[in-house]
């Protein structure tokens, strides 16, 4: 069904840029970037996707049973999103509040043209029908250099959803809840947004990228609708028969004086409100891996790590489990979406309470985007520390949060928002 060539990549990193501003004249393009952040379950440095052959686009309503149809139907790579309300297919929950932006909440396609590198290695898949244009393709690419055309860009003037004092408000009825015992924990989102902005997309991402380096980093286009992604957070993987999940949870400032900023790192290794919230959410992620685990196999790899990012420092824990090769890719998802790390425990309540008390519908911030392979192997991101841009409407989108537990103090909670959103300003501001 595809035809693949190997190629010699000499410059890595330039050609990545040619490759993404080459993209750019596609519909539907996802660019996937590790960014060379060491990590071990890594499977390429970057993944181009563009120029869909087949897709599938809908709201929750039946989601993860037309998406698992498709998957099976196709049994090609998928490359796409989920966003975060597709837990109203799962649970019955409703997302009611403001949504500037308007994407759908499942989309994938099956793309075209592909290109897979690693290292000095490039694999170009093309789909037999264009295959005759892959040699031409590649030449083209290695001669990319982007047309400065001079995109009328706009002043963009961000506002906040939430101000900080309705925000603290918000946070005390949070913990009033966790008092009562209605959750231990839950992550609080807000959003900041701008109206009548006019962006070069492609730009802004590579600021944004350039800035924050992380390893799940992508530039998703689908016609109108724009995702640009420095996310660190990997969500879930699938190789063979074993799963891995990887959440986040605990975040501490960076420095540029190196004592300050190892202080930073080992006050988050210590730190028992940061600890307990990721402890929290591994008790979760391997309740929910529990679902499709054979017995026994569910285990926690590394508990609290310490990642250090351009921006900021996180712990991150790894569980891992072994499915029988019955279990469908899509059920796994199904059973483990949205992702703890974005929600709460115990999960129903806490995105029950979330609803009520966020004012904008998360939509792909707090989702996934990622990938199945031909034989349902499958790689998603949490998708944070995002903007999101729908060009026809002219809005702009960054959402941030926090985890809130007993704990918490809302001031320190409202500063490590800020701290997490600063990468999106100075992107958009510069
Ligand atoms: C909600 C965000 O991040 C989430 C919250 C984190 C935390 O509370 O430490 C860390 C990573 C993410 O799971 C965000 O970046 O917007």
């Amino acid at each position: 069904m595809r035809t693949s060539v190997l190629k010699h990549i000499s410059n890595p990193n330039e050609f990545k840029r040619q490759l993404l501003d080459w993209a750019q004249q596609f519909r539907e393009i996802i660019y996937l970037d590790s960014n060379n952040y060491p990590q071990k379950y890594s499977s390429y440095d970057a993944v181009l996707a563009v120029d869909a052959f087949t897709s599938i686009k809908t709201d929750y309503h039946n989601a993860f049973e037309d998406l698992k149809q498709y998957q099976q139907q196709t049994k090609d790579w998928l490359f796409g999103h989920l966003s975060y309300d597709l837990k109203n297919d799962i649970e019955k929950l409703e997302s009611s509040n403001f949504d500037g932006l308007h994407f759908p909440d499942l989309f994938f396609f099956q793309p075209k043209k592909l290109f897979f590198l690693k290292g000095n290695q490039l694999e170009i898949s093309y789909l037999m029908m264009c295959d005759d244009e892959l040699e031409e393709d590649f030449e083209n690419i290695k001669q990319y250099r982007k047309l400065k055309v001079k995109i009328q860009k706009s002043k963009v003037n961000i506002e906040q959803r939430i101000s900080k004092e309705k925000y603290i408000e918000k946070i005390n009825t949070m913990l009033s809840h966790i008092y009562r015992g209605d959750i231990y924990e839950a992550n609080f989102c807000m959003e900041f947004y701008a109206e009548n902005v006019i962006i070069d997309s492609n730009q802004t991402f590579e600021k944004l990228n350039a800035i924050s380096e992380p390893p799940f980093a992508v530039f998703f286009k689908n016609n109108q609708h724009f995702l640009l992604s420095a996310s660190p957070e990997r969500y879930i993987k699938k190789e063979d028969s074993k799963i891995i999940s990887q959440p986040i949870k605990g975040t501490s400032k960076r420095f540029e004086e190196n004592n300050l900023d190892e202080q930073s790192k080992t006050e988050l290794e210590q730190n028992p409100k940061e600890r307990s919230e990721n402890i929290m959410i591994v008790d979760l992620v391997r309740n929910d891996l529990s679902h499709t685990a054979t017995k026994s196999s569910v285990k926690v790899e590394e508990l609290c790590g310490i990642y250090t990012f351009k921006q900021v420092h996180q712990m991150i824990s790894t569980i891992i489990s072994e499915i029988d090769n019955t279990t469908s890719p899509v059920e796994i998802l199904k059973t483990t979406f949205p992702m703890g790390s974005m929600t709460g425990a115990p999960k129903i309540s806490a995105m029950q309470i979330i609803e009520e008390l966020e004012e904008t519908k998360r939509g792909l911030y707090s989702g996934a985007i990622g990938y199945f392979t031909p034989i349902g192997d499958f790689d998603f991101n949490v998708v944070i520390r995002s903007i999101l841009y729908n060009a026809q409407e002219k809005y702009i989108s960054f959402s941030v949060g926090s985890a809130i537990t007993a704990l918490s103090e809302p001031e320190k909670e409202y500063e490590e928002c800020l701290l997490k959103a600063r990468a999106m300003h100075e992107v958009l501001l510069s």
